[in-house]
């Protein structure tokens, strides 16, 4: 396929991602804490800070029943959909559309007092990947938001604070087959979700503030989004 100006780097960091996102928590190492749970979903953070500025990593595992991999990733992926599901998003655009896989973004997010307002602009990339642990499982799809500059966007010039973020959606369907060999419905399947997620606050912004909003908008976000997918699919049929 015609390679594109972003391609490596998109390449490289969603090979990198999806191998990080496939290692389960213990794995990671220690130092991941359990900050938030909610029936199946579990979230996860390391405190770190850069120059004082707290970039927390974050890992959620999630297992959602009736809606597979690949509606997840289109429904995350795709701009028509976001402002239904992103409560914190002020305004977004989609500055490029360098491929039908390969999107670029703008977004500004709402303000969150005391801090600055944020914006971020970053290339968006859905990708269905082989599913090499279980050859005749379904694939796995996956969405990586990666921060990328715009020349037509430079960072604070406005009254936005740019953030830097990367975020890695991975998601397996696990089918259940009916045992009398009927088809497939929505209740015989299920989706296992891990969402990554490193965001640089890009300036200061007092600690306490962001990990108290972090706490908040993470289990609200996913929690809401993936609401949302399933209200979007269940009268459609099913998107492997
Ligand atoms: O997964 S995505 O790519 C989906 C596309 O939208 C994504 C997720 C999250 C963000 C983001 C970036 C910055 C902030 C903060 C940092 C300092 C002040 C604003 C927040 C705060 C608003 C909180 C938040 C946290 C989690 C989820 C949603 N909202 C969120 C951006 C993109």
């Amino acid at each position: 396929a015609l390679q594109h100006r972003l391609w490596p780097d998109i390449d490289r960091l969603v090979k990198q991602q999806v191998a990080m996102s496939r290692m389960g928590i213990g794995d990671c190492g220690t130092g991941w804490q359990l900050f938030a749970e909610d029936g199946e979903m579990k979230m996860y953070r390391r405190e770190e800070e850069i120059d004082g500025m707290v970039v927390d990593p974050l890992k959620a595992v999630h297992i959602v029943k009736g809606i597979t991999g690949h509606e997840v990733c289109h429904y995350f992926f795709n701009p028509k959909y976001r402002y239904d599901w992103e409560t914190t998003l002020e305004h977004m655009t989609v500055l490029e559309n360098i491929s039908d896989d390969t999107l670029v973004f703008l977004q500004t997010h709402k303000r969150i007092w005391p801090a600055s307002q944020r914006d971020v602009v970053f290339w968006s990339h859905i990708r269905k990947l082989p599913n090499d642990q279980d050859r005749d499982g379904p694939d796995i799809w996956t969405v990586v938001n990666n921060s990328t500059e715009s020349p037509e966007h430079p960072a604070n010039v406005g009254k936005c604070v740019r953030i830097y973020l990367t975020v890695c959606l991975l998601c397996q369907t696990r089918v259940h087959p009916p045992k009398d060999g009927a088809p497939i419905t929505r209740d015989d399947v299920s989706c296992k979700i891990t969402y990554c997620s490193v965001v640089n606050p890009g300036g200061w912004a007092p600690a306490s503030v962001l990990r108290a909003v972090y706490k908040r908008e993470y289990p609200k976000f996913l929690k809401r989004f993936t609401a949302y997918v399933i209200n979007q699919t269940k009268n459609k049929p099913l998107m492997f």
